[in-house]
């Protein structure tokens, strides 16, 4: 059974415009990178594997995961994670509620301490645990978001620029620890970018959208 994440023929409109457009299908454990002008639609098309359109915006065509199409599907129901350029984490909890709060339910609370810890060690931040969100640069935030997402175990992983407002070194260490735990985990990934490095560091095909104005 394909475990894929499909885009057929998935269209965005708003007023009756196309304003994206765009067909892909992403294997399991391949990052697929959307790249296009500014406008493009890259990030509606986002919103719309998310089910997220904002008011005004409608969509056509059909997303498929492991075959099953989303449609008609909550958002939460779907386990899709999404990373923006800009890290959400929830201002009223600590680094470590944050990390704890992607883990899937269940285990003791020792396991889940433990991987907490274990999470904090492999983005670099052990003994932030007790640290509040607002406290992080925005390299150690970004850090603590996309851990979190990742410790989620998605079903696909969206990822808006998320490497964009890094300084290069850490841009290119965060790339990699998103990109290989997504590769080793399995996770159809789609990554969304203007930046011929990170297409690169994502090794799948390319897919160019074009300008629908
Ligand atoms: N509220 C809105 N009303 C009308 N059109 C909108 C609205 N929001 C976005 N659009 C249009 O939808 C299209 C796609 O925008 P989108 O942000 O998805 O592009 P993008 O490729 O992600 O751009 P960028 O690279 O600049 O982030 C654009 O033409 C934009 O003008």
């Amino acid at each position: 059974m394909n475990s894929g994440l499909t885009l057929e023929d998935l269209t965005v409109s708003h007023d009756g415009r196309v304003v994206a457009q765009v067909s892909a299908s992403v294997a399991p454990g391949e990052v697929l990178t959307l790249m296009g002008p500014s406008g493009s639609g890259k990030s509606t098309i986002l919103s719309a594997v998310m089910g997220d359109l904002a008011p005004g915006f409608s969509q056509t065509g059909r997303v498929l995961l492991a075959g099953r199409e989303l449609d008609g599907f909550p958002p939460e129901a779907r386990h899709i994670g999404i990373l923006y350029q800009d890290p959400l984490l929830f201002p009223h909890l600590n680094v470590a509620s944050n990390l704890a709060f992607g883990l899937p339910r269940g285990g003791s609370r020792a396991e889940r301490r433990a991987m907490v810890d274990a999470a904090l060690s492999d983005i670099g931040l052990e003994g932030y645990g007790s640290r509040d969100p607002a406290t992080l640069s925005g390299g150690q935030a970004a850090r603590v978001a996309l851990m979190r997402t990742l410790l989620s175990r998605p079903s696909a992983l969206l990822l808006d620029e998320p490497f964009s407002k890094l300084d290069t070194e850490l841009r290119a260490r965060i790339r990699s620890l998103v990109l290989d735990r997504a590769r080793q985990a399995g996770i159809p990934t789609i990554l969304v970018t203007h930046d011929a490095e990170d297409a690169a560091a994502a090794g799948g095909r390319i897919v160019q959208l074009r300008s629908m104005i």
